[in-house]
């Protein structure tokens, strides 16, 4: 944890009244971790960037201190209008009074931001559909931030693990304690740096698929679901090859009778590290393309 810098009066206005209940405002206290956010995304002067839950603008005037294209800020709550709005005067700074997952954003190539951390899964589906992003540097909570990091065979890997890196190379940059913020958070957090993977393993994205969208199935339905129904492997030929790697999978025949919902962490661990273990080791002109995957279609 950094030691508080003396703040900024100008990056730290003075806080109106907080709704931590509702929007989950918690504002960034800590001049380091706004500089680390800057900083980790790097943004240049081709660079469209959206700050989502921008609050009275501390990260804003962060970016504001590189020369970027613009700066989307989308802020829920009217009451930061004062904070927000002279930012429009001199800069291109554009404030957009909306729910940050209802707005459409295609120019958007970098977002950095603190939002609200409830809304952090929700967050991610709408990153995988910006289609200019090159990176998202955001403020999450640390027990997210740890599964969003955690290699398949690890305690930590889990569902949320699988959906972050089915899309994204994912690093942690750094730590932040309750305290750095303003009321302090529930919980500790850290800044994670995002970068769109433009191939997903097809295993990755396929699980991702699988456990985002048809959690009730049951291992032996999802492998029939697999070789003929899903939309995330092309060809005939890569579908059964990747479907005979997981039928003669030791710990997918365990799991043969079980619901994906009910496959532990643990469980899925153990089954992701094997399922990659398979495909790098198998042969055949299949293999590459198992690896490497189908590209993103957004
Ligand atoms: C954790 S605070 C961060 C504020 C500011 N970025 C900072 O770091 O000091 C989250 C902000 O997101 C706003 N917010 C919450 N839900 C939102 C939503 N769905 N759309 C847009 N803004 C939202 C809150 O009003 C709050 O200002």
């Amino acid at each position: 944890m950094r030691p508080h810098e003396r703040l900024d009066p100008a990056l730290f206005p003075e806080d109106p009244p907080l709704d931590t209940a509702l929007l989950d405002q918690h504002l960034l206290r800590n001049a380091t971790a706004v500089r680390t956010l800057v900083d980790t995304a790097a943004p240049t002067a081709r660079d469209v960037v959206a700050d989502l839950g921008a609050g009275t603008g501390v990260i804003t005037r962060g970016l504001l201190r590189r020369a970027v294209a613009r700066i989307y800020a989308v802020e829920l709550d009217r009451r930061f209008e004062p904070y927000l709005e002279p930012l429009t005067r001199s800069h291109d700074v554009r404030l957009l009074w909306n729910d940050f997952l209802d707005v459409d954003l295609p120019t958007v190539t970098k977002v950095v931001a603190n939002p609200p951390f409830r809304a952090t899964e929700h967050l991610l589906e709408w990153l995988r559909r910006l289609p200019a992003l090159t990176s998202a540097t955001l403020v999450m909570g640390h027990a997210f931030g740890d599964s969003a990091v955690a290699e398949p065979g690890s305690a930590r890997y889990g569902r949320l693990s699988l959906k972050v890196q089915a899309g994204f190379t994912v690093g942690m940059v750094d730590s932040l304690s309750a305290k750095d913020f303003h009321p302090p958070a529930r919980s500790p957090a850290c800044i994670l740096h995002l970068v769109p993977r433009r191939c997903t393993t097809s295993i990755d994205a396929v699980m991702d698929d699988a456990f985002t969208r048809r959690a009730g199935m049951r291992m032996k339905d999802l492998l029939w679901y697999l070789e003929f129904r899903s939309p995330v492997l092309g060809t005939r030929s890569a579908r059964h090859g990747l479907v005979a790697k997981l039928r003669s999978s030791p710990v997918v025949r365990q799991l043969q009778q079980r619901r994906l919902q009910q496959v532990s962490s643990h469980d899925l661990s153990h089954l992701m590290a094997e399922l990659h273990r398979r495909c790098q080791r198998s042969a055949g002109p299949s293999a590459a393309k198992l690896i490497d995957g189908p590209r993103r279609s957004t």
